[in-house]
């Protein structure tokens, strides 16, 4: 259960201490510690299937670490029962890439579901509520149109507004900026940021793109090989001169990182080595 007081403003509000994930036998990531302070926007980069999500799935506990301690708001998730973990998921708010809409409702009622689902609030409330949250995406005036109606950018803000529906307290975004052109990937990274400091929020955003997350995000995980390979201000990262975090700034096909999965010398492979 929650505790009774609120824990002090200098605890993280996600933490995770020595841990240790995977799916079956296969260990995903190890031994990691990872601090998401309050009111930060956090980017959680890195290679393809590094375990970005993973960190995702583990803060809702939609995974349990095998090692190791998930705490949200100084609560050890790990520890919590079902009504607990209920509870405490209702503070976060969890954003997927393709953010299915339901799309048999309207933009208004996509935004209402949540909560007409987890509230017994009057119907009065939940519309003035849901014109503000579609107010903070800009889609107010979209209210009435079906999710058939609206674009890719814009349905990925109907997403957000319903994610943001339940005043979450922690914003989790995988993958926010995929297959949006240029405009709608800079109006979404403006958004993601804007919400963090106007609802006073902490974002998580997994993301593979450099140059709109290293404009919203005042820290920056890169998780590779089991684990972080490198953190810091987006700042400090363009300045860094370790290869692994220039290989990921300049988006370089091959570095410490490599293109080809390991193999034989493609000659090999071929038949084409040196014949008698
Ligand atoms: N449910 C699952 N069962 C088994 N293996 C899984 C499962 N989900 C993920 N994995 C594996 O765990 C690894 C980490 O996956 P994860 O989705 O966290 O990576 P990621 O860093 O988010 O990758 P990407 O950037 O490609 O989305 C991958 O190798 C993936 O194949």
């Amino acid at each position: 259960m929650p505790p009774a007081s609120p824990s002090p403003a200098s605890t993280p509000l996600v933490e995770l201490r020595g841990v240790t994930c995977g799916y079956g036998d296969r260990v995903i990531l190890r031994d990691v510690d990872l601090v998401v302070p309050r009111g930060a926007v956090v980017a959680l980069m890195g290679t393809s299937g590094g375990g970005k999500t993973t960190v995702l799935r583990l803060i809702g506990r939609q995974i349990e670490a095998s090692a190791g301690q998930v705490r949200f708001d100084g609560i050890e998730i790990g520890s919590l029962d079902r009504a607990g973990l209920m509870a405490m998921r209702r503070r976060m708010g969890m954003l997927f890439q393709f953010g299915a809409l339901f799309t048999d409702l309207s933009v208004f009622d996509n935004v209402a579901f949540p909560l007409r689902e987890h509230t017994d609030l009057p119907e009065p409330m939940i519309r003035d509520l849901v014109l503000m949250k579609l107010d903070a995406v800009g889609l107010r005036g979209a209210r009435d149109l079906m999710p058939s109606q609206i674009s890719g950018g814009m349905s990925r803000r109907v997403a957000l507004a319903r994610a943001i529906a339940l005043d979450p307290e922690l914003i989790m975004y995988d993958e926010p900026f995929a297959g949006l052109d240029p405009i709608s990937m800079g109006v979404a990274a403006r958004l993601i940021r804007q919400l963090n400091d106007a609802l006073g929020v902490t974002s998580i955003v997994v993301s593979h793109d450099v140059d709109e997350t290293f404009s919203i995000a005042d820290h920056v995980v890169f998780i590779a090989n089991g684990g972080i390979a490198a953190q810091g201000s987006p700042e400090a990262l363009r300045r860094s001169d370790d290869p692994l975090v220039r290989q990921f700034v300049s988006a370089a096909p091959d570095g410490p990182v490599r293109f080809h999965y390991a193999a034989a010398p493609i000659a090999e492979d071929l038949g084409l080595g040196a014949r008698p």
